[in-house]
């Protein structure tokens, strides 16, 4: 019997996420058309002998999160379960905290899955693994670039055996160009260091960041505390995969992640995909179209467009790299391009939403997303354009490489702005 844990956060994380986070929480932002979590969930859900999913987080359950746990349970027969930290308790903390419900029913492993990751999730092959050779922890690991791999947990391993022997969280020097996805399988008896961590944090009381900032002596960080700890123990192993991998920080990843799982859809989810039928819209490319949207038949959509539920898409509207969520409206000859379009949002007539991709070098097969960040020298840099909720957009103007916060109603152009 196996189990899975996601580790979802809160409300403080995601900071990079904004302003598409105030609407609904990170997690549940739709990706490739469902929400981010819901390719972790369906991956766990295909493992044979999966039990039950727990999510983890320090949310406050609000309706959103309820009807998304709902949705799932029926649509995956399976118990898929909110457990709320009473604070942040770190990456680790809460499987420690949390340790009598992942254990009830006395599963073989569980996995634990960061819910900000977009992977192909080779969760069986890492179940094999695991089988194979059982270990304690079992990481799965990429490959990444120099400059991009101190972003990340890096690690070090023993090529012929797998065992992680050193392990560097986001080092400030190179130390290798293997990286920690975020995707592990630990066995039961993984939970057996974190209780030594939280022993030790109970004696020293409240510590102090390497950052400065004060946490709670229920923190435990699994990379620090337990990875760092353990590497060349014996305790800790890496699988590697070439499959797809990135991070979802931002809302540029977002638009990434989303376009490597519409890749996916033609192997996972071929009916998701929309295609060209007569008197239909044109289709180029992977594109989902919610099944309540009111598509013109002369738009053009694609490649990698996401259309949410209830979205209305004008005539001769074009649409390319893009996600336009729940309740949009693209008026007539509107073309919108590197964009995410808010929830409730109107672009008017012949405007032009564009922004800038920051894709991964595509010459460089270790390349990530890089973490943007917005400002460089003082300047925004060129990113995708992103519109809050319920934004409005004049007709026949253009905005370029701008973020415009919720509920504004625009009169004008604007290029490379931050709107408040
Ligand atoms: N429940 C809970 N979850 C948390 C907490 N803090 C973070 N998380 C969740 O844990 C995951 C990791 O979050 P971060 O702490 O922001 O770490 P990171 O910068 O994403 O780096 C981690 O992931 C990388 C891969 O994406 C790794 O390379 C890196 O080593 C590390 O594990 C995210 O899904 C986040 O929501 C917490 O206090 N409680």
């Amino acid at each position: 019997m196996l189990k899975a844990v996601i580790l979802i956060g809160g409300p403080q994380k995601g900071t990079r996420f904004r302003p598409l986070s105030f609407e609904v929480p990170k997690p549940l932002f739709p990706v490739a058309g469902v929400p981010m979590i819901q390719h972790h969930i369906e991956a766990c859900a295909q493992v044979p002998g999966m039990q039950e999913i727990l999510l983890i987080g320090f949310y406050q359950p609000d309706e959103a999160l309820t009807r998304f746990l709902e949705a799932a349970q029926q649509e995956f027969h399976l118990p898929v379960r909110y457990l709320q930290e009473f604070a942040p308790l770190g990456t680790g903390g809460g499987l420690y905290h949390f340790r009598d419900q992942i254990l009830a029913g006395g599963p073989e492993a569980f996995f634990v899955l960061n819910a900000d990751v977009c992977s192909d999730f080779p969760l069986s092959a890492m179940l094999d693994a695991h089988r194979h050779q059982p270990h304690p922890f079992l990481l799965l690991g990429t490959t990444a670039n120099r400059t991009q791999s101190l972003n990340y947990g890096c690690i070090v391993e023993n090529p012929q055996t797998h065992e992680v022997l050193h392990y560097v969280e986001k080092p400030s020097t190179f130390v290798s160009d293997v990286i920690n996805c975020g995707i592990y399988l630990f066995s039961p008896e993984a939970l057996k260091p974190l209780g030594d961590v939280f022993q030790r944090n109970q004696q020293d009381g409240q510590l102090e960041d390497s950052s400065g900032l004060w946490r709670g002596a229920g923190t435990i960080r699994l990379e620090q505390d337990v990875f760092s700890a353990l590497a060349g123990q014996g305790q800790i192993y890496v699988y590697l995969t070439e499959g797809i991998w990135s991070q979802i920080k931002s809302a540029g990843s977002a638009l990434y992640a989303s376009r490597l799982y519409l890749g996916q859809y033609q192997l996972t989810h071929p009916e998701r995909l929309a295609k060209h039928t007569p008197g239909g819209p044109r289709i180029r490319g992977n594109v989902y179209i919610h099944p309540t949207a009111k598509v013109a038949p002369s738009a053009v959509l694609g490649p990698n467009v996401s259309i949410g539920e209830g979205v209305t898409v004008g005539e001769g509207v074009r649409l390319r790299e893009s996600i336009v969520l729940h309740g949009a409206t693209l008026q007539e000859h509107t073309c919108v391009l590197h964009s995410i379009v808010g929830w409730g949002s109107t672009v008017g007539r012949w405007a032009r939403v564009e922004g800038t991709p920051n894709d991964p070098n595509p010459n460089d097969p270790r390349a990530h997303m890089d973490s943007e960040s917005l400002f460089k020298d003082g300047k925004l840099l060129p990113a995708i354009t992103i519109l809050g909720c319920r934004v409005r957009i004049p007709a026949e103007v253009l905005i370029l490489n701008s973020i415009v916060l919720p509920h504004k109603e625009l009169s004008r152009s604007f290029t490379n702005q931050i709107i408040l």
